[in-house]
């Protein structure tokens, strides 16, 4: 094997100095490039200290701290099969990994002393004066427990576009994106307050105290969120055919790109596993991180085009020079809301990087050469020339009944709500061009004939088209209603809202008090619910005028079963899963719901002991409490 200092040392060098400007928020390449750099010298000397090397040590502005456990890195796979593997027979639990700044918070007493970042794993620096502006840390602990609980510092999207307003404003330079503007505000010596715009997820909790001794990592992120620390939602995984499931899930995070995530953390659920694996210098043993591999590209914006979506939401996208990026071409890529673009100053002649991991949809990095000039919005709708308005960090064109995009799009949900078959895309603009249909209720006024007058349309598909309309009509009633796109529903909560107030009649009518009255449904939803009827009261006259009777639920298995109108709380764990309980009390003819009050029948727990807010409030409440077994006795009586 031939030796190649020269190379091992220049590609050290560079590693080392590509691992500082990254941890202080300025890097130079593309992550993928960086790891790049890391096979090619782990191929000429996988030893290598530089690739053990957790961090960066680069000098900064704040005191410097140790850490009594070091802070480490994770190990890291791209592959599925690799993941199977490392699970084996375990239990594991999958969290988000979100991609800001490890942030670790010691407490002394209960009482929060210091907030230090992990430097090169075994000195950080002292970042509290920052750290105490953002609203999740928890400042004092319910019990005076010593430990550090460990967790991630990040921004959102939408707390980046009120910070980069908020640093124009000052006279601060234009941060390049969520992630870099973390570890660039925590080096910062000056505008402390400006760390308010981050947030804080906790995952790890190190004690010597036996009452933090947890058998397992629900039980610690279960006292996690008991202490008020927001926690990346921990998904206990037992077998291999859930794991992809929930990989898709936290993809689909990603693609919603509110949150940063770079893939998914997991962990051995068993803590005694943990002490007995133990870490290498460089991660601990057991934890795996799964990314999904990013490739990055650079491209020039040619356009930014705003389309009107159904909720009369315009949504800007960038229309790009093309590139190839994990084997798609890629020609135009979402620029998310009217905020995004103002965030980031996007507009023509940008030279901006995209990247694309796995099948997920490409997504906006950050500018990486500015056109000069400023971003712009559009003053009007493309398609119905209203003016738009503004509705948090979107923009919106108000003119539901009389704008041909909105009308499409609410058509089209029809169809998918109420599940009528064949009825493509293409074929509804033929109508619509045709003069055939302009509101949802034409579709039920068409004759087979009518259906003859489109491209390509034979007699049998004619006839299948009318066919299926009109078997449409008949859809159970919370189709319907999910069919008339109101916003803030989907179809589970009409199904809910049904079980409360069974017919259409009931849910017209209804209050937002009445809705607000039904478990999981807040003010907020129950005023979009109520307006969004009253809004749509003209077109669901005219479906009901054009024959549609939508079948109310048949009452559920009975009201008169032995829970006939009682309402049961479920808390802690059960022998049993928790859906299956669920849907015994159903079956009984009652209802479960997530919080105590006085309409409760009773409180379902294996450990009466817990403490749980639940629990208090049904012993204040005087709430009759059942063990598993008395329910199960109960539904064999
Ligand atoms: N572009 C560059 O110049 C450059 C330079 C150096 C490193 N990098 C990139 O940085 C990465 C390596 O950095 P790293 O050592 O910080 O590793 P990492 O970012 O891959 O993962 C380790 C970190 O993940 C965080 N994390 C987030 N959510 C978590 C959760 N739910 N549970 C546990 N931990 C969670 C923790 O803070 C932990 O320290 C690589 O992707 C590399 O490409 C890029
Ligand atoms: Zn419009």
């Amino acid at each position: 094997m031939t030796y190649k200092p020269d190379a091992v040392k220049s590609l050290a060098d560079a590693i080392m100095r590509h691992k500082r400007l990254y941890y202080q928020g300025k890097p130079e390449i593309s992550d993928a490039d960086y790891d790049r750099l890391e096979d090619q010298l782990r191929q000429l000397a996988p030893e290598h200290p530089a690739l053990e090397y957790v961090g960066s040590d680069a000098p900064g502005v704040n005191r410097k701290v140790a850490h009594e456990t070091p802070m480490l890195s994770l190990q890291k796979t791209y592959v599925l099969d690799d993941l199977i593997s490392w699970k084996g027979d375990h239990d594991i639990v999958g969290t988000w990994k979100v991609d800001g700044n490890s942030l670790s918070l010691v407490y002394k007493k209960g009482q929060l002393v210091l907030a230090k970042t992990r430097g090169n794993g075994r000195l950080g620096e002292d970042v509290t004066s920052k750290a105490q502006w953002v609203s999740d840390l928890v400042p004092r602990l319910q019990q005076p427990l010593d430990c550090e609980i460990r967790g991630e510092l990040y921004c959102t999207e939408h707390h980046f576009a009120e910070l980069v307003d908020e640093m124009l404003d000052l006279g601060l330079e234009r941060p390049s994106n969520p992630r870099n503007i973390v570890a660039g505000l925590l080096g910062r010596r000056s505008h402390l307050n400006l760390a308010r715009y981050f947030n804080f997820l906790a995952f790890e909790v190190l004690s010597d105290d036996s009452a933090l001794h947890f058998k397992d990592e629900i039980e610690k992120f279960a006292w996690l969120t008991a202490e008020g620390f927001p926690i990346p939602e921990p998904k206990l995984i037992h077998k291999e055919s859930e794991l992809s499931a929930y990989l898709d899930q936290v993809k689909s995070v990603m693609e919603a790109g509110e949150i940063g995530l770079d893939g998914a953390v997991f962990s051995f659920n068993n803590r005694d596993l943990h002490y007995e694996l133990g870490n290498t210098s460089h991660h601990p043993r057991y934890k795996m991180s799964y990314k999904w591999q990013g490739q990055t590209a650079v491209s020039v914006i040619k356009d930014i085009t705003w389309a009107t979506s159904r909720l009369g939401v315009i949504t800007p996208v960038a229309v790009i020079e093309p590139v190839t990026l994990s084997g798609a071409k890629i020609t135009n890529i979402t620029l998310h809301n009217a905020e995004h673009v103002m965030a980031y100053n996007l507009k023509k002649g940008d030279e901006i990087e995209i990247v694309r991991s796995g099948e997920v949809i490409p997504k906006f990095l950050e500018v990486k050469k500015a056109a000069p000039g400023r971003y712009s919005w559009p003053a009007a709708c493309g398609d119905c020339n209203e003016t738009l308005e503004f509705d948090g960090v979107r923009l919106r064109c108000l003119n539901e009944a009389g704008c041909p995009a909105q009308q499409t799009g609410f058509i089209l949900n029809w169809i998918r709500c109420a599940e009528i078959d064949d009825l493509s895309e293409k074929r509804l603009a033929a109508m619509q061009d045709l003069g055939l249909v302009s509101q949802v209720d034409d579709l039920y006024h068409l004759s087979v004939e009518d259906f003859l007058k489109l491209p390509l349309t034979k007699e049998k598909m004619a006839q299948k088209l009318w066919k299926n309309v009109q078997k449409s009509k008949t859809l159970p009633l919370a189709r319907f209603l999910n069919g008339l796109g109101i916003q803030g529903t989907g179809l589970t909560s009409w199904e809910k809202i049904l079980e409360d107030l069974p017919s259409l009649d009931k849910v017209r009518q209804a209050s937002e008090d009445q809705i607000k009255a039904i478990d999981g449904f807040a003010e907020k939803t129950a005023q979009q619910i109520v307006a969004g009827l009253s809004a749509k009261s003209n077109i669901i006259d005219a479906l009901l005028a054009a024959g549609l009777k939508p079948k109310a639920p048949s009452r559920s298995t009975s009201a008169d079963g032995i829970f006939g109108g009682q309402t049961f709380v479920i808390t802690g764990t059960l022998s049993k899963p928790r859906a299956e309980i669920e849907g015994l009390i159903k079956q009984a003819g009652g209802k479960t719901s997530s919080s105590v009050s006085k309409k409760t029948t009773a409180v379902i727990t294996n450990d009466p002991d817990s403490g749980s807010s639940k629990m208090k409030k049904a012993q204040t409440l005087g709430i009759p409490v059942w063990s598993e077994d008395n329910l199960l006795e109960k539904l064999e009586a």
